[in-house]
């Protein structure tokens, strides 16, 4: 069933049960009476059919009680308005390449985000949407001569979801190029933070923790000439193709590196012996140890049974405790952090 809401109400006290902690900006910019007025378009949102394993590289996950996609910043806030109003928990994804969801789905409204826009300002300068593709934006960037998201060629995420993990490969990160990053907060306010204002770290960035984040909606990057990027490129894709089970259905990196030791997750999950290890469906990867593969039919419980066991073992055997970096999607309380430690 598909139903269309009309959203109307000019009010924006939002309380998202998202957990974040200290809003960090520079400059705000509320929006103006024009979007206001936008924000009355139609909500197209589909009603408890969604199936969530449709919406994540691992393809598990039942349904979810709401489900929309949003095209622009506009339809973005009004459906987080509509949510607030109407007490319904939401999350944004983007590609689904980092999370878990459960098989009983999610008990609240999924928001895909489809903010796919890009804009070149200057040479090297890229403005796009926090929906657009992370991969197609490191093959055009490459492409076209500039260096510093080489890496994302074969990333399978959005941009949104690049910049609020941080991700990174072969020696670069996200963080490293970017120049700002636009969001919304829960009270409906615009704010382009400076690069200059934001901490990250490995696999982490402030947005991890920001209380009033509502989403992420654009970043602009600024990249250096490079004769060497594309070559750089097609390098670090073949490397992947090498080492990674490409065209399987996993969720990438399963565990962060250990940062207090030398070794990868890889390595000690490998060493221990657990490539080809099976709960049900799901199974450490027999080319890349710290992948977990959906080999067909794998159910939420079967992946999260792996994670556990293989963290145990991991641990029983080097007394080093791993430390998730894909994302948990608890179906009713508001727990994305089950499996993650950050
Ligand atoms: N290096 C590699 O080979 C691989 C890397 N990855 C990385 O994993 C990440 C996943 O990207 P993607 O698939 O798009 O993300 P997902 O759709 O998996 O979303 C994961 C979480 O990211 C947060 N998020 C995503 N988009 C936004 C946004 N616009 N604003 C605010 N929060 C957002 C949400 O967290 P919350 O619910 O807490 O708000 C969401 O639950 C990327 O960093 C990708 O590069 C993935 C696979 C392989
Ligand atoms: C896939 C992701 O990102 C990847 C990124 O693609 C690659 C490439 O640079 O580097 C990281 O993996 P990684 O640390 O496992 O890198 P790799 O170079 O593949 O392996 C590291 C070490 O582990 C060893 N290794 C790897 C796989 C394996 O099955 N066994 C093993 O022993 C390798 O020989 C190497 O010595 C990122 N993961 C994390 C958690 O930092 C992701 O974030 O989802």
């Amino acid at each position: 069933m598909s139903i269309l809401l009309y959203y109307k109400s000019p009010g924006l006290l939002l309380h998202s049960p998202r957990t974040r902690g200290p809003l960090l900006c520079s400059h705000s910019n509320s929006f103006n009476k024009q979007e206001q007025t936008q924000n009355r378009n139609e909500l197209k949102f589909v009603r408890g059919r969604k199936l969530l394993k449709h919406l994540s590289t691992w393809g598990i996950g039942g349904p979810c009680n709401y489900f929309i996609q949003v095209f622009d910043q506009t339809q973005l806030v009004s459906t987080i308005r509509y949510c607030d109003e109407h007490s319904i928990q939401f999350i944004i994804i983007g590609k689904g390449s980092n999370c878990l969801f459960d098989d009983l789905g999610f008990d609240g409204c999924v928001i895909l985000n489809r903010i796919e826009f890009l804009e070149k300002k200057e040479p090297g300068m890229y403005t796009v949407g926090s929906g657009f593709r992370f991969n197609k934006l490191g093959v055009k960037c490459s492409h076209e001569g500039f260096t510093g998201l080489e890496f994302a060629g074969g990333i399978p995420g959005t941009v949104g979801g690049a910049t609020y993990m941080n991700a990174g490969a072969n020696g670069q990160e996200t963080a490293h190029s970017i120049h700002s990053v636009d969001i919304v907060t829960k009270d409906g306010q615009f704010h382009r933070l400076n690069r200059t204002d934001l901490n990250f770290g490995y696999r982490s960035s402030p947005f991890q923790d920001m209380q009033e984040l509502a989403a992420i909606i654009a970043v602009t990057f600024k990249l250096e000439q490079s004769e060497s990027a594309k070559r750089l490129h097609y390098e670090y894709m073949e490397r992947r193709r090498m080492s990674q089970p490409v065209g399987e259905q996993s969720a990438g990196s399963v565990f962060r590196n250990p940062t207090d030791i030398r070794v990868a997750a890889a390595e000690l999950i490998d060493t221990a012996g657990l490539k080809g290890f099976r709960v049900g469906g799901a199974m450490v990867s027999k080319i890349h140890a710290n992948f977990f593969i959906n080999c067909g039919g794998s159910t939420s419980q079967d992946m999260l049974e792996l994670i556990a066991l293989v963290k145990e073992k991991v641990d029983q055997k080097f007394a080093v405790q791993l430390k998730e970096e894909v994302l948990y999607i608890h179906p009713h309380l508001f727990d994305v952090n089950r499996i993650k430690d950050r």
